[in-house]
């Protein structure tokens, strides 16, 4: 589902933030990447959105060359790889069902399907009862599920969280990492989740991936910090 081939980034500025990354992500898998800050993470994100493209190396992710897309050609392409952030990003004049019927609505999806669409993502994020509520009478908690619910409706085949607990409590990052194992397990979607939470990581154990000053130092199968 996502191959690196000696994936190599440098800033303008002479930061070598991806140094000879080589990955291959199988479909259905859920990785973590976790490394100290600056190690490249937000970077390989970056390269798998299409956002940047990569000095050396190719990044292919559903048997799309990333790197090769034409810039006119990045939103289609984005239509597929789902992307979720620490800062929920959802758009606060819109109530919870309209926020996700947008992200179908840009994609041209037909009024009706968008209906059953919403319904099934809300059921899924456990959220039906706030479909009418604004994202400022939400949690936090709640508030990222809006954004996951959000960010799969379209069903991509890659699902990116970019921190996605890092404002959340223990209790609320517990309910964040079980949605997201509902959704690896149930929509077969590919899940990649940058993280700074080491409970979790030991935890919730998942091939791990560490960065460090852009290199790939460990990618060990059998998860948790003390298996690196
Ligand atoms: N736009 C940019 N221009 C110049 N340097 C950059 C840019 N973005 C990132 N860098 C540098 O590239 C390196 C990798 O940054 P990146 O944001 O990928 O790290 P990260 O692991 O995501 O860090 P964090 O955990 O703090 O989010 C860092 O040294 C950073 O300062």
């Amino acid at each position: 589902m996502i191959d690196l081939k000696d994936v190599s980034k440098a800033y303008p500025n002479g930061v070598h933030a991806l140094n000879h990354v080589n990955l291959h992500i199988d479909k259905g898998e859920f990785v973590y990447v976790i490394g100290a800050t600056g190690s490249g993470k937000s970077t390989l994100i970056k390269v798998l959105n299409g956002e940047i493209v990569p000095d050396e190396g190719t990044v292919i992710v559903g048997g799309v060359n990333v790197g090769a897309l034409k810039h006119r050609k990045v939103p289609y392409y984005r239509r597929n790889v789902g992307c979720v952030f620490q800062d929920y990003r959802l758009l606060p004049k819109l109530t919870v069902y309209e926020n996700i019927a947008f992200a179908l609505e840009v994609v041209g999806m037909p009024r009706k399907q968008i209906r059953k669409r919403v319904m099934e993502v809300l059921d899924l994020v456990d959220l039906k009862e706030k479909a009418r509520s604004y994202p400022d009478e939400l949690s936090g908690g709640q508030q990222q599920r809006v954004t996951i619910g959000r960010a799969i409706a379209n069903k991509p085949m890659v699902l990116i969280a970019d921190e996605p607990t890092g404002n959340l409590d223990p209790e609320k990052s517990l309910e964040i990492i079980t949605l997201l194992e509902k959704i690896n397990k149930k929509l077969d979607t590919t899940i990649m989740m940058v993280t700074h939470d080491k409970v979790l990581v030991d935890r919730f154990k998942k091939r791990t991936i560490m960065l460090d000053k852009g290199y790939v130092i460990h990618d060990s199968n059998r998860g948790g910090y003390k298996s690196l």
